[in-house]
């Protein structure tokens, strides 16, 4: 790395990560261990888009909510010429782009050459990862939009209803050196995912959501200050899997994503990913009316005003799913879950006052860098929902 990049790192290291002293960041030497970014798994179905209408698509995966990868959904995309890292170091080059949260839940940013100097330079066993969300908000960092599109499976976007400023972030950007990744999680909001990969690899474990929290979650005694990188679930959590004592009724489903793939998690599943090499890629989370019922409960619980305009909304423009909620009881618990509810008690007493204000502005993608304060925002949700259950 470069000297000036040594410098900002260091800063932007310890505002992303306070709880890491200099050299804990590559503690355990996982930057020697080439097994965790190798992976011969393919257990993943796999489908090509040329042969399969976006109506097929639907009642073949996304109703039954199975996780598939997709091939030759996104082969006409610019971003496969337009996102070579060397272009992106010249376009973006001076661009600040978002790598981490620091302990206020404010975004930690780093100028495009040096994150690249340092994610192919680093020995971190769980680097920095590029998780930009708000790219489109950005007069330089927009043109990003322009080298892509939302494949046509999956171009109902429901939350599109309620505006851009007032919708949840649904679009990310990324960029992650090898051995980054995102711990495992459970989407917010109920919502479904497509992630599409334009370079490098990408290992993913998949579960279904009825497993147990406690069985997939590591905790701080497996590693104090690791808890929430990918890689730690690699090293921890992902061996037990593999035994024979591993419940069968819970089976990890554990694939390669490669270039030009993208890969589709219906909402409620758990998942965990690691990039194996430098990766780019993009991901959007959706509603869909696939996944309404069960999205429209979650947002009714955790963001009370933003359920309204959507209602308001799907009145004018969906009136059979606004007339779907009067059937859906959002108190009903034995639908798909969240991640959320925890037995830690590390947040900070939450109002319980859930039509005053939205609860879960907080609530976003849990990349490694910010699965802290989505762990953090995420807890008071979870409290904040318990009590008004309670009422
Ligand atoms: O790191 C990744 O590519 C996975 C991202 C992911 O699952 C998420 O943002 O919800
Ligand atoms: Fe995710």
């Amino acid at each position: 790395m470069n000297s000036r990049t040594l410098k900002r790192i260091s800063s932007v290291r310890l505002k992303a990560r306070s709880e890491l002293k200099h050299e804990e960041w590559e503690q355990h030497h996982y930057y020697y261990d080439q097994n965790v970014v190798s992976c011969s798994k393919n257990q993943i179905e796999r489908i090509d888009a040329r042969n399969i209408t976006r109506e097929e698509f639907i009642e073949k995966y996304e109703r039954p909510a199975k996780p598939v990868i997709i091939q030759h959904l996104i082969d006409d995309w610019p971003a496969f010429e337009k996102w070579t890292i060397e272009k992106l170091g010249r376009k973006y080059r001076n661009q600040r782009f978002k790598v981490g949260e620091d302990d206020d839940g404010k975004s930690v940013k780093l100028k495009m050459k040096y994150f690249l100097d340092y994610a192919s330079n680093n020995h971190d066993d769980s680097p920095l990862y590029l998780f930009e969300s708000s790219f489109g908000e950005h007069p330089k960092k927009k043109r990003l939009i322009d080298d892509y599109d939302v494949p046509e499976y999956f171009n109902e976007d429901l939350f599109q209803l309620v505006g851009e400023h007032r919708r949840p972030p649904y679009r990310w950007w990324c960029i992650g050196p090898q051995r980054s990744g995102t711990g495992i999680h459970i989407d917010p909001l109920g919502t479904s995912a497509w992630n599409a990969l334009i370079s490098g690899h990408k290992r993913w474990c998949i579960f279904p959501p009825s497993t147990p929290r406690e069985l997939l979650k590591p905790t701080s005694s497996d590693s104090p200050k690791n808890k929430d990188e990918g890689i730690t679930w690699f090293k921890v959590i992902y061996p037990r899997t593999q035994l024979s004592s591993w419940p069968k009724q819970y089976p990890c489903l554990e694939a390669v994503q490669y270039p030009g793939e993208v890969i589709f998690v219906p909402g409620g599943y758990w998942h965990v990913v690691l990039n194996m090499d430098l990766t780019v890629a993009v991901t959007q989370n959706f509603c869909s009316s696939v996944n309404f019922p069960t999205v429209w409960t979650r947002v009714v619980r955790s963001r009370p005003k933003m359920s309204k305009k959507f209602l308001e909304r799907l009145k004018r423009r969906r009136p059979d799913l606004a007339r779907l909620t009067d059937k859906i009881d959002v108190n009903d618990d034995t639908g798909p879950r969240s991640d959320t509810s925890s037995s830690s008690s590390s947040s900070s007493s939450a109002d319980s006052s859930p039509d005053s204000t939205d609860e879960s502005d907080t609530e976003s993608k849990p990349t490694a860098n910010h699965q802290r304060s989505f762990e953090k925002g995420d807890e008071s949700v979870v409290k904040k929902i318990r009590v008004s259950e309670q009422q």
